[in-house]
Protein backbone atom coordinates (compact mmCIF):
# COMPACT_ATOMS: atom_id res chain seq x y z
CA UNK A 1 0.00 0.00 0.00
CA UNK A 2 1.00 3.20 -0.69
CA UNK A 3 -0.27 6.81 1.03
CA UNK A 4 0.77 9.80 -0.67
CA UNK A 5 0.82 13.86 1.15
CA UNK A 6 -2.43 12.24 2.85
CA UNK A 7 -4.27 15.23 4.86
CA UNK A 8 -7.27 15.75 6.99
CA UNK A 9 -8.63 18.73 7.80
CA UNK A 10 -12.00 19.65 10.13
CA UNK A 11 -12.73 23.17 9.44
CA UNK A 12 -9.68 25.12 9.40
CA UNK A 13 -8.24 22.45 12.51
CA UNK A 14 -5.69 20.09 10.60
CA UNK A 15 -6.16 16.46 12.40
CA UNK A 16 -3.41 14.84 9.80
CA UNK A 17 -1.11 16.64 7.94
CA UNK A 18 1.08 14.84 4.79
CA UNK A 19 1.22 11.59 5.73
CA UNK A 20 3.64 9.67 3.45
CA UNK A 21 3.50 5.78 3.67
CA UNK A 22 5.10 2.72 2.06
CA UNK A 23 3.60 -0.20 3.18
CA UNK A 24 5.33 -3.61 1.51
CA UNK A 25 2.59 -5.86 1.24
CA UNK A 26 2.74 -8.80 4.50
CA UNK A 27 4.00 -5.82 6.62
CA UNK A 28 2.95 -4.63 10.01
CA UNK A 29 3.06 -1.21 10.80
CA UNK A 30 2.08 0.46 13.58
CA UNK A 31 1.02 4.26 14.21
CA UNK A 32 2.11 5.10 17.90
CA UNK A 33 0.87 8.72 19.22
CA UNK A 34 -0.37 10.24 22.14
CA UNK A 35 -4.70 10.69 22.49
CA UNK A 36 -5.69 13.40 19.47
CA UNK A 37 -2.47 12.61 17.88
CA UNK A 38 -4.62 11.84 14.56
CA UNK A 39 -4.47 8.49 14.52
CA UNK A 40 -7.89 7.31 14.46
CA UNK A 41 -7.83 9.91 11.85
CA UNK A 42 -5.37 8.02 9.91
CA UNK A 43 -7.48 4.77 10.47
CA UNK A 44 -10.49 6.54 9.32
CA UNK A 45 -9.27 8.16 6.10
CA UNK A 46 -7.57 4.43 4.69
CA UNK A 47 -10.68 2.30 5.96
CA UNK A 48 -13.28 5.02 3.91
CA UNK A 49 -15.15 6.38 6.79
CA UNK A 50 -13.56 9.58 6.33
CA UNK A 51 -12.96 11.36 2.89
CA UNK A 52 -9.29 12.66 2.89
CA UNK A 53 -8.57 16.67 2.17
CA UNK A 54 -5.86 15.99 0.30
CA UNK A 55 -3.59 12.91 -1.17
CA UNK A 56 -3.94 9.84 -2.21
CA UNK A 57 -4.24 6.17 -0.96
CA UNK A 58 -3.39 3.79 -3.48
CA UNK A 59 -3.91 -0.54 -2.76
CA UNK A 60 -2.07 -3.06 -5.09
CA UNK A 61 -1.32 -0.45 -7.36
CA UNK A 62 -4.70 1.10 -7.43
CA UNK A 63 -6.44 4.25 -5.99
CA UNK A 64 -8.44 3.58 -3.06
CA UNK A 65 -9.18 6.71 -1.68
CA UNK A 66 -12.61 7.80 -3.72
CA UNK A 67 -13.81 4.13 -3.19
CA UNK A 68 -16.75 3.18 -0.59
CA UNK A 69 -15.31 1.32 2.49
CA UNK A 70 -16.81 -2.13 1.28
CA UNK A 71 -15.24 -2.06 -2.00
CA UNK A 72 -11.74 -1.24 -0.38
CA UNK A 73 -11.19 -4.79 -0.01
CA UNK A 74 -10.21 -3.88 3.98
CA UNK A 75 -10.64 -5.98 7.04
CA UNK A 76 -11.16 -3.80 10.08
CA UNK A 77 -10.90 -4.75 14.03
CA UNK A 78 -11.78 -2.31 16.43
CA UNK A 79 -11.38 -1.65 20.66
CA UNK A 80 -14.80 -2.29 21.13
CA UNK A 81 -15.27 -6.05 19.17
CA UNK A 82 -18.33 -4.59 17.26
CA UNK A 83 -19.73 -8.09 16.93
CA UNK A 84 -23.41 -8.69 15.81
CA UNK A 85 -24.71 -9.95 19.26
CA UNK A 86 -28.25 -11.59 17.95
CA UNK A 87 -25.46 -14.10 15.74
CA UNK A 88 -23.49 -17.04 16.81
CA UNK A 89 -19.76 -16.58 16.77
CA UNK A 90 -19.31 -19.18 13.74
CA UNK A 91 -22.39 -16.66 12.18
CA UNK A 92 -20.23 -13.70 13.21
CA UNK A 93 -17.33 -14.66 11.26
CA UNK A 94 -19.45 -16.36 7.66
CA UNK A 95 -21.07 -12.98 7.84
CA UNK A 96 -18.51 -11.00 5.32
CA UNK A 97 -18.45 -14.08 3.17
CA UNK A 98 -22.03 -14.42 3.27
CA UNK A 99 -22.22 -10.93 2.15
CA UNK A 100 -19.70 -11.72 -0.67
CA UNK A 101 -21.71 -14.30 -2.30
CA UNK A 102 -19.24 -16.67 -0.70
CA UNK A 103 -20.94 -20.63 -1.53
CA UNK A 104 -22.46 -21.98 1.39
CA UNK A 105 -20.01 -25.58 1.47
CA UNK A 106 -16.75 -22.84 0.90
CA UNK A 107 -17.94 -20.59 3.43
CA UNK A 108 -18.01 -23.38 5.89
CA UNK A 109 -14.74 -24.36 5.27
CA UNK A 110 -13.45 -20.97 5.63
CA UNK A 111 -14.89 -20.57 8.86
CA UNK A 112 -14.06 -23.34 10.25
CA UNK A 113 -9.94 -22.96 9.37
CA UNK A 114 -10.70 -18.78 10.79
CA UNK A 115 -12.06 -20.96 14.59
CA UNK A 116 -9.23 -22.82 14.39
CA UNK A 117 -6.57 -20.43 14.16
CA UNK A 118 -8.01 -18.24 16.56
CA UNK A 119 -8.86 -21.31 19.08
CA UNK A 120 -12.67 -21.19 19.51
CA UNK A 121 -13.82 -24.19 17.70
CA UNK A 122 -15.37 -25.43 21.70
CA UNK A 123 -16.85 -21.98 21.17
CA UNK A 124 -18.44 -21.67 17.43
CA UNK A 125 -22.31 -22.03 18.47
CA UNK A 126 -22.10 -19.58 21.29
CA UNK A 127 -23.19 -16.00 21.08
CA UNK A 128 -20.95 -13.12 21.90
CA UNK A 129 -22.54 -12.56 25.40
CA UNK A 130 -21.78 -15.79 26.61
CA UNK A 131 -17.58 -15.04 25.86
CA UNK A 132 -14.71 -13.38 27.69
CA UNK A 133 -14.04 -9.96 26.15
CA UNK A 134 -10.49 -11.66 24.98
CA UNK A 135 -12.86 -14.48 23.27
CA UNK A 136 -14.67 -11.44 22.00
CA UNK A 137 -11.59 -9.92 20.08
CA UNK A 138 -10.42 -13.24 18.70
CA UNK A 139 -13.70 -13.60 17.08
CA UNK A 140 -13.77 -9.73 15.74
CA UNK A 141 -10.19 -10.61 14.32
CA UNK A 142 -11.35 -14.27 12.86
CA UNK A 143 -13.96 -12.27 10.91
CA UNK A 144 -11.49 -9.70 9.80
CA UNK A 145 -9.18 -12.10 8.36
CA UNK A 146 -11.81 -15.02 6.93
CA UNK A 147 -12.23 -12.66 3.78
CA UNK A 148 -8.58 -12.71 3.24
CA UNK A 149 -8.69 -8.63 3.37
CA UNK A 150 -5.57 -6.68 0.94
CA UNK A 151 -5.33 -4.99 4.28
CA UNK A 152 -5.81 -5.40 7.63
CA UNK A 153 -6.38 -2.17 10.13
CA UNK A 154 -6.75 -2.67 13.65
CA UNK A 155 -7.97 0.49 16.16
CA UNK A 156 -6.30 -0.38 19.64
CA UNK A 157 -7.91 -3.57 19.53
CA UNK A 158 -6.17 -4.85 23.13
CA UNK A 159 -7.34 -1.67 25.08
CA UNK A 160 -10.35 -3.19 26.17
CA UNK A 161 -8.45 -6.30 27.79
CA UNK A 162 -7.02 -6.96 31.40
CA UNK A 163 -3.30 -7.21 31.45
CA UNK A 164 -2.74 -10.50 30.93
CA UNK A 165 -5.52 -11.35 28.16
CA UNK A 166 -3.65 -8.24 26.32
CA UNK A 167 -0.33 -9.93 26.50
CA UNK A 168 -1.75 -13.44 25.16
CA UNK A 169 -4.14 -11.87 22.72
CA UNK A 170 -0.84 -9.58 21.64
CA UNK A 171 1.27 -12.72 21.11
CA UNK A 172 -1.92 -14.34 19.24
CA UNK A 173 -1.78 -10.93 16.99
CA UNK A 174 1.76 -11.47 15.97
CA UNK A 175 1.27 -14.97 15.17
CA UNK A 176 -1.18 -14.85 13.23
CA UNK A 177 0.53 -12.00 10.99
CA UNK A 178 3.72 -14.06 10.54
CA UNK A 179 0.92 -17.23 9.86
CA UNK A 180 -1.06 -15.21 7.16
CA UNK A 181 1.06 -12.52 6.24
CA UNK A 182 -1.56 -10.00 5.67
CA UNK A 183 -0.75 -6.44 5.89
CA UNK A 184 -1.94 -4.99 8.72
CA UNK A 185 -1.77 -1.10 9.91
CA UNK A 186 -2.07 -1.01 14.03
CA UNK A 187 -2.90 2.20 15.58
CA UNK A 188 -2.27 2.66 19.23
CA UNK A 189 -0.88 5.01 22.15
CA UNK A 190 1.35 1.60 23.79
CA UNK A 191 4.59 1.63 23.08
CA UNK A 192 5.50 -1.90 24.26
CA UNK A 193 2.27 -3.07 21.89
CA UNK A 194 3.75 -0.96 19.32
CA UNK A 195 7.35 -2.46 19.66
CA UNK A 196 6.82 -5.80 19.92
CA UNK A 197 4.15 -5.88 16.80
CA UNK A 198 5.45 -4.30 14.19
CA UNK A 199 7.55 -4.62 11.51
CA UNK A 200 7.37 -0.59 11.29
CA UNK A 201 6.43 2.50 13.76
CA UNK A 202 5.22 5.30 12.62
CA UNK A 203 4.78 8.30 15.41
CA UNK A 204 2.78 10.88 15.46
CA UNK A 205 2.21 13.92 17.19
CA UNK A 206 -0.45 16.99 16.74
CA UNK A 207 -1.35 15.48 12.96
CA UNK A 208 2.66 15.30 11.96
CA UNK A 209 4.77 12.12 11.27
CA UNK A 210 7.91 12.45 13.79
CA UNK A 211 9.91 9.55 12.92
CA UNK A 212 9.15 5.98 10.84
CA UNK A 213 11.40 3.21 11.56
CA UNK A 214 11.70 0.11 12.54
CA UNK A 215 11.26 -0.96 16.32
CA UNK A 216 15.04 -1.11 17.12
CA UNK A 217 15.47 2.10 15.53
CA UNK A 218 12.68 3.73 17.19
CA UNK A 219 13.74 2.45 20.37
CA UNK A 220 17.68 3.31 20.31
CA UNK A 221 17.30 6.11 18.04
CA UNK A 222 14.42 8.72 18.61
CA UNK A 223 14.07 10.80 16.13
CA UNK A 224 13.30 13.71 18.53
CA UNK A 225 12.59 14.24 22.21
CA UNK A 226 9.02 13.59 21.79
CA UNK A 227 9.37 10.16 20.27
CA UNK A 228 12.34 9.82 23.34
CA UNK A 229 10.01 10.38 25.66
CA UNK A 230 7.44 8.34 24.33
CA UNK A 231 9.75 5.49 23.96
CA UNK A 232 10.90 5.60 27.74
CA UNK A 233 12.90 8.37 27.70
CA UNK A 234 11.13 9.50 31.11
CA UNK A 235 13.27 11.99 32.69
CA UNK A 236 14.03 15.11 30.25
CA UNK A 237 15.87 17.77 31.15
CA UNK A 238 16.36 20.89 29.81
CA UNK A 239 19.68 22.70 29.70
CA UNK A 240 22.35 23.74 27.47
CA UNK A 241 25.49 21.53 25.57
CA UNK A 242 28.57 22.97 25.38
CA UNK A 243 31.62 20.84 24.70
CA UNK A 244 31.02 17.32 26.40
CA UNK A 245 29.30 18.86 29.24
CA UNK A 246 25.49 19.26 29.59
CA UNK A 247 24.29 21.84 31.92
CA UNK A 248 20.77 21.83 34.01
CA UNK A 249 21.86 24.58 36.19
CA UNK A 250 22.56 22.67 39.51
CA UNK A 251 22.33 19.78 37.51
CA UNK A 252 25.90 18.56 35.27
CA UNK A 253 26.08 15.83 33.13
CA UNK A 254 29.06 14.52 31.27
CA UNK A 255 27.85 13.59 27.87
CA UNK A 256 29.01 10.70 25.24
CA UNK A 257 28.27 10.59 21.77
CA UNK A 258 29.28 13.07 18.96
CA UNK A 259 28.33 14.13 15.56
CA UNK A 260 25.31 12.84 14.45
CA UNK A 261 24.31 11.86 18.41
CA UNK A 262 24.46 15.31 19.17
CA UNK A 263 23.10 18.49 18.84
CA UNK A 264 25.52 21.78 18.39
CA UNK A 265 26.26 23.29 20.96
CA UNK A 266 23.62 25.68 23.08
CA UNK A 267 19.86 24.84 24.21
CA UNK A 268 19.21 20.70 24.73
CA UNK A 269 17.07 18.71 26.19
CA UNK A 270 19.15 15.65 27.83
CA UNK A 271 16.84 12.87 28.03
CA UNK A 272 17.22 9.35 30.06
CA UNK A 273 15.98 5.96 30.51
CA UNK A 274 14.87 5.38 34.33
CA UNK A 275 16.51 2.30 33.75
CA UNK A 276 19.96 3.81 32.84
CA UNK A 277 19.98 5.77 35.47
CA UNK A 278 20.71 3.84 39.03
CA UNK A 279 20.76 4.56 42.23
CA UNK A 280 23.12 3.38 44.64
CA UNK A 281 24.28 4.37 48.36
CA UNK A 282 27.87 4.43 47.53
CA UNK A 283 29.16 4.99 44.03
CA UNK A 284 32.08 3.23 43.17
CA UNK A 285 34.88 4.64 41.50
CA UNK A 286 34.79 5.75 38.18
CA UNK A 287 31.20 4.21 37.83
CA UNK A 288 29.57 7.57 35.47
CA UNK A 289 27.89 10.54 36.71
CA UNK A 290 27.09 10.93 39.72
CA UNK A 291 23.88 12.92 40.57
CA UNK A 292 22.68 13.08 44.54
CA UNK A 293 18.82 12.44 45.07
CA UNK A 294 16.25 12.91 47.49
CA UNK A 295 14.38 9.98 47.76
CA UNK A 296 10.63 10.07 47.42
CA UNK A 297 9.01 7.08 46.27
CA UNK A 298 10.27 3.75 45.80
CA UNK A 299 7.97 0.96 44.48
CA UNK A 300 8.55 -2.55 44.36
CA UNK A 301 8.54 -4.05 40.94
CA UNK A 302 9.20 -7.21 41.50
CA UNK A 303 12.86 -7.62 39.82
CA UNK A 304 14.38 -3.98 41.66
CA UNK A 305 12.96 -1.12 42.37
CA UNK A 306 11.66 2.12 41.14
CA UNK A 307 12.55 5.10 42.44
CA UNK A 308 11.21 8.68 42.20
CA UNK A 309 13.05 11.63 44.13
CA UNK A 310 14.56 15.47 43.69
CA UNK A 311 17.46 15.72 42.27
CA UNK A 312 19.92 18.97 42.60
CA UNK A 313 17.86 21.86 41.38
CA UNK A 314 14.83 20.40 42.48
CA UNK A 315 14.88 18.02 39.02
CA UNK A 316 12.39 15.38 39.45
CA UNK A 317 14.26 11.90 38.25
CA UNK A 318 12.93 8.50 37.72
CA UNK A 319 15.26 5.71 38.67
CA UNK A 320 16.39 2.40 39.13
CA UNK A 321 17.98 0.17 41.39
CA UNK A 322 18.47 -3.38 43.14
CA UNK A 323 18.14 -2.24 46.61
CA UNK A 324 15.37 -0.40 48.37
CA UNK A 325 15.21 3.19 49.69
CA UNK A 326 13.35 4.76 52.03
CA UNK A 327 11.29 7.90 51.18
CA UNK A 328 13.65 11.20 52.94
CA UNK A 329 17.00 8.76 52.33
CA UNK A 330 19.89 10.49 50.66
CA UNK A 331 21.61 8.47 47.73
CA UNK A 332 23.40 9.12 44.36
CA UNK A 333 21.87 8.71 41.16
CA UNK A 334 24.17 7.05 38.57
CA UNK A 335 24.27 7.42 34.89
CA UNK A 336 26.82 6.83 32.07
CA UNK A 337 28.04 9.54 29.49
CA UNK A 338 26.96 7.38 27.15
CA UNK A 339 23.16 6.72 28.41
CA UNK A 340 22.60 9.91 27.96
CA UNK A 341 20.61 11.17 24.81
CA UNK A 342 20.63 14.93 23.88
CA UNK A 343 18.39 17.06 21.64
CA UNK A 344 18.47 20.49 20.27
CA UNK A 345 15.95 22.70 22.29
CA UNK A 346 13.51 23.81 19.88
CA UNK A 347 13.28 27.81 20.10
CA UNK A 348 9.81 27.65 21.10
CA UNK A 349 10.65 25.84 24.10
CA UNK A 350 12.87 28.30 25.28
CA UNK A 351 12.10 31.58 27.75
CA UNK A 352 11.83 34.10 25.72
CA UNK A 353 13.78 37.34 27.18
CA UNK A 354 10.03 38.20 29.13
CA UNK A 355 9.51 35.44 30.53
CA UNK A 356 13.34 34.79 31.48
CA UNK A 357 12.89 38.03 33.26
CA UNK A 358 9.79 36.75 34.73
CA UNK A 359 11.04 33.44 35.83
CA UNK A 360 14.65 34.78 37.35
CA UNK A 361 12.07 37.32 40.02
CA UNK A 362 14.08 40.23 40.43
CA UNK A 363 16.39 41.54 37.61
CA UNK A 364 19.13 44.07 38.21
N1 LIG B 1 -15.14 15.20 13.44
C1 LIG B 1 -14.21 15.99 13.98
N2 LIG B 1 -14.37 17.33 14.05
C2 LIG B 1 -13.43 18.14 14.57
N3 LIG B 1 -12.25 17.71 15.06
C3 LIG B 1 -12.02 16.38 15.03
C4 LIG B 1 -12.98 15.46 14.50
N4 LIG B 1 -12.45 14.21 14.60
C5 LIG B 1 -11.24 14.35 15.20
N5 LIG B 1 -10.96 15.66 15.45
C6 LIG B 1 -9.74 16.19 16.06
O1 LIG B 1 -8.62 15.72 15.32
C7 LIG B 1 -7.55 15.38 16.19
C8 LIG B 1 -7.12 13.95 15.96
O2 LIG B 1 -8.16 13.09 16.36
P1 LIG B 1 -8.02 11.50 16.31
O3 LIG B 1 -9.30 10.91 16.76
O4 LIG B 1 -7.50 11.09 14.99
O5 LIG B 1 -6.90 11.26 17.42
P2 LIG B 1 -6.35 9.90 18.02
O6 LIG B 1 -4.88 9.98 17.93
O7 LIG B 1 -7.00 8.75 17.39
O8 LIG B 1 -6.80 10.01 19.53
P3 LIG B 1 -7.41 8.88 20.50
O9 LIG B 1 -6.26 7.97 20.80
O10 LIG B 1 -7.85 9.68 21.69
O11 LIG B 1 -8.53 8.23 19.76
C9 LIG B 1 -8.04 15.63 17.61
O12 LIG B 1 -7.55 16.88 18.03
C10 LIG B 1 -9.55 15.66 17.47
O13 LIG B 1 -10.13 16.51 18.43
Amino acid sequence: MRIDALRRQFGSFTALEGLDLDVPAGDFVALLGPSGCGKSTALNLLAGLLDPTAGTICLDGRRIDRLPPEQRGIGMVFQNYALFPHLTVADNIAFGLRMRGCPKPERAERVRRALDLVRLRAQADRYPRQLSGGQQQRVAIARAVVVEPRLVLMDEPLSNLDASLRLDLRTEIRALHQQLGLTTIYVTHDQTEALSLADRIMVLRDGAVQQVGTPAEVYERPANAFVAGFVGYRNSLPGTLAGGVFDAGALVLRVGGHGADRPAPGPAVAMIRPEDLLLVRQPTANSGNEVPLDVRVCEYQGRGFAIEGSGPGGHLLHCRSEQSFRPGEQAVAVVAPNRVRLFARPQAEMPTPDRALLVGGQSS
